[in-house]
């Protein structure tokens, strides 16, 4: 059992509890942005006739190198490695996509030539697995001398050393050659990053861990320093990154006009006001095209969420939060009289916004899949409610009883589910079962999200985190428990591995995009919680990717 730390936590009601109804509060920063999108006009963001033709031109022309370059070739891994890592693999799946096949149908042929070196083996376990190809670790056996510990001549070997340390991102349980691999590699890359960029960059961000679109101006400097670069590939992805950029500023553009006319900063002074930074989470999650529908209703999403949030945590008393989850239970709009006034406000825009999204998805026929967006906004105010009155009673839980609700409060099950709905290619109805079955691979993005958010939440965060409860329940300290929820995390990512080695009946879309929101995570909760704080390394990361194009110039010297 967890300890109690104040009065009788039940019934839950802040004057059964004796305490103060009084609120918490937190302020919290303006928005950075405020109305700077909207200048992106729809003409400032048109893409004109001649860039579209030169698009496609260039598009042949990779196309081409990449049905020239042979499949059992290091040049094809190269190139298909770069084009991932520049951030147009989605206007050639079905080529890289036959390439793998082809590598993986002849795996074992290819890694056992006696003149494969390891950072070919290396790159092509990792670009197998990253596709969710299973193929065995045992190849980096060769690497080991007689007393089974990697060689030595190894470490002056710098790029086979960063392919490995790459590769070795993507253990499972049990592959402990991986493990050494990751210890290996890490340790001799360490004492070299201060002559490399991309040394540094790697230690500080695995590609696994990595976002594309973040990453690919980091890349492409890396990649046009190599000497064997394709310029046709170089001019290609830089057109591509602006083309979509501006497709994002003329989203982002509207989603701002959207969030302004809800008059929630009016209305609801205390939120965080953060709809940009929104926006950006959801980018990170799919930045191609053709998920710009689902793009507009997660980011609508997540926006709301966040205002839950913030009555959850910090501005509503536990009275209200009662009367608000039952409300939201409803679904009904005539629960509204049931609540205060700031609550009837949010909640019948709450309503408006999951009836905007339902007319969307009606116009593409999938009316069914708001179904189960709501369920799991439901699901996930009824964990929200569980917290507050451990807040409220100062109750601590047993790390069992708080994961249990706090996976939920991580708000990623909702989140992936949500993912799903605006998807216009073809997803399974039963796909729907499967992500709302709570399956591994979502406990564990779960898990990951949960425990970033209070490792640097613990100081400042006025609930109770894993890291009170863990300290509380062992009474241990708090630098053996940081170490403990860290190695938790380690292993959840390698649950995360597993599950996208053994989910082949889950389509690849799906999966990328749990492993992406986990990758924001990653990204934005590192250092400090960047969301809630986001004047610094978050306004950065917006500009880079939101507002600053690539300019050509700089990597062809015109
Ligand atoms: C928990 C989390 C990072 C959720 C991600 C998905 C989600 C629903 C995002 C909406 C915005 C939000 C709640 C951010 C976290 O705030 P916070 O750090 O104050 O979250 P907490 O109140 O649950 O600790």
């Amino acid at each position: 059992m967890g300890s109690q730390i104040n009065a009788s936590a039940a019934p839950f009601s802040s004057k059964n509890l004796g305490i103060e109804v009084a609120r918490r509060s937190v302020t919290f920063h303006p928005s950075v942005w405020k109305d700077y999108f909207l200048s992106y006009t729809s003409t400032m963001t048109e893409i004109s006739s001649h860039e579209e033709r030169e698009l496609q031109r260039l598009k042949e022309e990779v196309k081409k190198l990449l049905a020239v370059t042979p499949d059992d070739s290091i040049h094809k891994l190269d190139l298909i490695d770069a084009i991932q890592r520049l951030g147009i693999g989605y206007h050639f799946e079905r080529e890289t996509k036959e390439s793998l096949q082809y590598m993986y149908d002849t795996y074992r042929e290819s890694c056992y030539k006696q003149n494969e070196d390891l950072r070919t083996i290396a790159l092509r376990f990792r670009l197998l697995r990253q596709q969710g190809y299973y193929v065995p670790c045992d190849v980096f056996n060769k690497f080991k001398d007689q007393e089974g510990k990697f060689e030595e001549s190894l470490v002056s070997n710098v790029r086979g050393l960063l392919s490995m340390y790459e590769a070795a991102q993507y253990g499972v349980h049990g592959e402990e050659i991986l493990e050494e691999a990751l210890k290996f590699s890490t340790f001799h890359l360490e004492s070299m990053k201060n002559n490399s960029r991309e040394i540094s960059a790697a230690l500080e961000m695995p590609i696994h861990k990595s976002l594309t679109r973040v990453e690919m101006k980091k890349f492409l400097s890396i990649y046009q320093e190599d000497e064997s670069h394709d310029d046709v590939l170089l001019k290609f992805s830089i057109l591509d990154f602006n083309l979509l950029q501006k497709m994002h500023q003329n989203e982002i553009s509207e989603i701002t006009r959207w969030w302004k006319a809800l008059e929630f900063c009016e209305k609801l002074p205390f939120i965080r006001d953060r709809a940009v930074e929104g926006y950006f989470w959801i980018l990170a999650v799919y930045f191609e095209p053709q998920y710009s529908l689902a793009r507009k209703i997660l980011t609508k999403v997540i926006g709301m969420a966040s205002v839950i949030d913030d009555i959850y945590d910090n501005y509503g008393t536990l009275d209200e939060l009662v009367l608000f989850t039952n409300a939201i239970e409803s679904w009904n709009i005539n629960a509204v009289d049931t609540l205060p006034s700031y609550m009837k406000y949010f909640y019948k825009s709450l309503l408006d916004v999951y009836v905007s999204i339902e007319e969307e998805l009606g116009k593409i026929g999938q009316t069914y899949r708001i179904h189960y967006a709501i369920k799991e906004l439901k699901k996930l105010v009824w964990a929200y409610l569980e917290e507050a009155k451990w807040t409220y009673s100062g109750y601590v839980p047993t790390m069992e009883e708080y994961m249990k609700v706090e996976l939920v409060t991580a708000g990623y099950m909702m989140l992936c589910t949500t993912s799903l709905v605006g998807i216009q290619e073809h997803v399974p109805k039963e796909a729907f079962y499967w992500i709302t079955s709570e399956p591994l691979l979502i406990l564990a993005s779960s898990v990951i999200c949960r425990l970033m958010d209070d490792l640097v939440g613990q100081e400042f965060e006025q609930k109770i985190t894993a890291v009170d409860c863990y300290m509380n329940e062992k009474g241990v300290s708090k630098e053996e428990t940081f170490a403990v929820l860290r190695k938790e995390i380690a292993n959840a990512w390698k649950d995360i591995n597993q599950e996208c080695l053994s989910l082949t009946t889950i389509p690849m879309v799906i999966i990328e995009r749990v492993i992406n929101i986990t990758r924001v995570m990653n990204l934005l909760y590192r250092e400090e919680d960047a969301y809630t704080n986001s004047k610094t390394k978050l306004k950065s990361l917006v500009i880079s990717v939101l507002i600053q194009p690539v300019t050509i110039e700089s990597y062809f010297h015109l």
